[in-house]
Parts: structure tokens; C-alpha cells; sequence
């Protein structure tokens, strides 16, 4: 049987697996600043909506886009440590090609993110300036 430290066997119980998920959460902020960066940029888009009032349908679009960008974040991560796990750092077109591949998921959900911001922001502050 493994060590608890170096388990391989499936997860027996949800606590179990609870934690091995947190576990993979904690690492990805730990080592990425990418994720940090959208994590604080998610505070800051938070605190201004609530100071603007935002409307039930506003918090939606907000929620939806903070979730993808960090979810694609999140699957950038994972699909770079899988590149790097298997080339060992060694240099190869189809891992430049799978990692470009990931990052272009992660602009184009950031695209996504500013357009729904500015959609949501501007009409937010207009009403907060003119009225
Ligand atoms: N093994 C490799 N073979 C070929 N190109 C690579 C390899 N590893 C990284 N690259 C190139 O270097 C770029 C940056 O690598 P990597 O994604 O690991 O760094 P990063 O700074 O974590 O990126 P990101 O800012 O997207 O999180 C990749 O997008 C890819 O173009």
C-alpha cells in the first residue's frame, strides 16, 4: 500500500477527494501568477459592482465571465504541466503548438471578460455620473 504522502489508488471517500481538488486549487494559485492576477482583477470587478449597485442580471454576466476566465486559467495551468511533464523542458513543435493552442482559449475568454465588463461597467457608471 502506498504512504499516505504518495497515493496512486482511487479516492475512497468525498472528504478525500475534496481535499486532493483544494489541494490542486492551492498549487495553481501558488504557482501562477497569471491566476493570481485574475483572482485580484475578480475582487477588484466585485467591489465595483457592488459600490455601483449592480442589477441581478449584471451580477449574472459578471459572475459568468469571472468563472471562465478563471476556469480557462485553470485549464491552461493543468494542459502546461502536462507539456512540461511530458517534454521534460526539452524543446518540440507539437508542445509549442498545444501550449499556444491553450493560451489562445485564455485570450479569447479574456476577450469575453472586457466586453462584458465594458457592457456592464459603462451603463453602471453613466447613471452613477448623470443621474
Ligand atoms: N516544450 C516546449 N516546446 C516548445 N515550445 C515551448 C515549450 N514550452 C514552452 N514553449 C513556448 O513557450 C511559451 C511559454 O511557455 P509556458 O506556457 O510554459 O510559460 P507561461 O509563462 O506559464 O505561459 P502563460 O503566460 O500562457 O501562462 C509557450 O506558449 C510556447 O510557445
Amino acid at each position: 500500500m502506498a504512504s499516505p504522502g504518495k497515493q496512486t489508488s482511487k479516492n475512497h471517500t468525498f472528504a478525500q477527494s475534496l481535499r486532493h481538488a483544494w489541494s490542486g486549487v492551492r498549487i495553481a494559485l501558488r504557482e501562477e501568477r497569471n491566476l493570481r492576477r485574475d483572482a485580484a482583477g475578480a475582487v477588484l470587478v466585485i467591489i465595483a459592482a457592488i459600490l455601483l449597485h449592480a442589477q441581478r442580471t449584471d451580477w449574472l454576466w459578471l459572475a459568468a465571465a469571472i468563472w471562465l476566465v478563471i476556469f480557462a486559467e485553470l485549464g491552461n495551468t493543468l494542459i502546461e504541466s502536462l507539456v512540461d511533464f511530458v517534454t521534460h523542458g526539452t524543446f518540440s513543435p507539437q508542445a509549442k503548438k498545444i501550449k499556444d493552442l491553450s493560451a489562445g482559449v485564455v485570450l479569447l475568454t479574456a476577450f469575453f471578460a472586457v466586453v462584458v465588463g465594458a457592457l456592464v461597467f459603462v451603463p453602471l457608471l453613466w447613471t452613477c455620473l448623470f443621474n
